[in-house]
């Protein structure tokens, strides 16, 4: 019997949108306000959703102490407090949420104990991105 999960966590970071190889009036103009050069920082809320089959003895698809330790050994340790564009994942990647989530997506590879369906990030309360790995 296949169930489904979703667990929340929440960081705070900053960042700038910026390519680098785009003139100071372009930045500007594709990425508007998000461009200041001393950035701005979001409380990201990242939902983690899993699925499994129910294990029969448990009655879970997967203990959430398992995906907390990773989530918060992971994920909140690395993002929580930090400057995304100073994190090498975005050396050469513009720190849109999108990005954020890809990232992210590539790290939960190394999380093992359910699959992990898609991950959804809310960046403010108005926008949230969705990721599948597809
Ligand atoms: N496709 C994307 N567009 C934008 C992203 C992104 O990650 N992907 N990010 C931003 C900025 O990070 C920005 O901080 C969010 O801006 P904005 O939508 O304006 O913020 P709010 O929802 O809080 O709206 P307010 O107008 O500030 O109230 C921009 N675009
Ligand atoms: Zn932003």
């Amino acid at each position: 019997m296949k169930a489904y999960l979703g667990r929340r966590y929440r960081f705070s970071a900053s960042h700038r949108l910026h390519v680098d190889g785009f003139s100071d009036e372009r930045n500007r103009e594709v990425f508007g306000k998000c461009n200041n050069p001393f950035g701005h920082g979001h409380n990201y809320w990242l939902e983690i959703v899993l699925s499994g089959k129910v294990d029969p003895t448990t009655g879970m698809v997967c203990n959430l102490v398992e995906i907390d330790e990773f989530a918060h050994q992971r994920l909140v340790a690395k993002f929580d407090h930090q400057n995304l564009n100073t994190l090498p994942e975005f050396a050469a990647l513009v720190p849109s949420t999108e990005n954020l989530a890809i990232v992210i997506w590539e790290i939960l590879k190394g999380f093992t104990a359910a699959k992990v369906e898609k991950i959804r990030i809310e960046e403010t309360p108005n926008n949230s991105f969705e990721y599948r790995g597809e």
